[in-house]
């Protein structure tokens, strides 16, 4: 199968500090891809660089075998890229409505009655409803993730080309309690079947959302790729970098900062 995206040697450092050194990575259409690591490892920069938000110092990117040019905003992929925050990063001022529908609002000549038709859908497929009127600070932070997750997925008729077809995911179950992280891995999956985002890139801490929300894994660290296997095998794996991590012992390879 062919990649949907492809990373080629990418580097990036921050100041003296080299974050990412070569890195090769290939995501595949249709798979749930978690991106672990030890926390500084560059894990959201990796987000950030597929984005199209950050351009790496070295490297190239690679969207269905068309080479990237620049940042978003100076090229043209040819597929359309979700990122869903860590922080629901929704706008306060703007009620859920406004925001969830705000690219249609910006880049389209949508009647606003239909848009709403249209938030209301997507919002439903994150299981909300009569929340459109809301404003963000009326919400828990379980429902603002949601909230930001139908924002991610919103497509514009107008528009098909832009419909979002690989979503990042940004450690979008950090501090919630287990019951509310399950209802938005459940979410993470059910999103994979119904709203054609079967690709996505999911960075998190968290075992269960690693365990429950991916197919593949690929564990970072000092910039390169250490390990690349299924999800399935993280149990079994001698992998000493993924024992230690899944083992949450700090004694092993990982230089452990105090
Ligand atoms: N814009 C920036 N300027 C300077 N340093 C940065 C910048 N962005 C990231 N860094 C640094 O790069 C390193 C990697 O950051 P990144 O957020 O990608 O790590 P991460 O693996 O996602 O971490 P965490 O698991 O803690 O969220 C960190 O040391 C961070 O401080």
């Amino acid at each position: 199968m062919e990649p949907i995206i492809q990373l080629r040697g990418i580097s990036k450092a921050f100041g003296k500090s080299v974050i990412l050194d070569g890195m090769d990575l290939d995501i595949y259409p249709g798979q749930g891809l978690g991106i672990i690591g030890p926390s500084g490892t560059g894990k959201s920069t990796i987000l950030r660089i597929i984005a199209g938000l950050l351009a790496p110092d070295e490297g190239e990117v690679w969207i269905r075998g068309q080479k990237r040019q620049g940042l978003i905003e100076d090229g043209n992929d040819p597929v359309y890229i979700g990122m869903v925050f860590q922080q629901a990063a929704l706008f306060d001022s703007l009620t859920v409505e406004e925001n969830v529908g705000f690219r249609l609002f910006q880049q389209s000549r949508i009647s606003r009655q239909k848009i709403r038709e249209l938030v209301e859908a997507k919002l439903a497929m994150v299981g909300m409803v009569d929340v459109a009127d809301r404003y963000p600070a009326q919400l828990s932070g379980g429902m603002r993730k949601r909230v930001s997750f139908a924002r991610a997925i919103m497509s514009n008729p107008e528009r098909p080309e832009d419909n979002p077809e690989v979503l990042l995911y940004d450690e979008p179950t950090a501090g919630l309690d287990p019951i509310a992280s399950t209802v938005i891995e459940d979410l993470v999956r059910d999103l994979q079947h119904q709203a054609g985002c079967g690709t996505y890139v999911m960075v998190t801490h968290q075992s269960s959302t690693i365990r429950r929300t991916t197919d593949r894994i690929v564990f970072i660290y000092q910039g390169k790729v250490q390990w690349d296997g299924k999800t399935d095998d993280i149990d079994t794996t001698d992998n000493p970098l993924m024992r230690q991590f899944f083992n949450a012992s700090i004694h092993g390879p990982i230089h452990v900062i105090d």
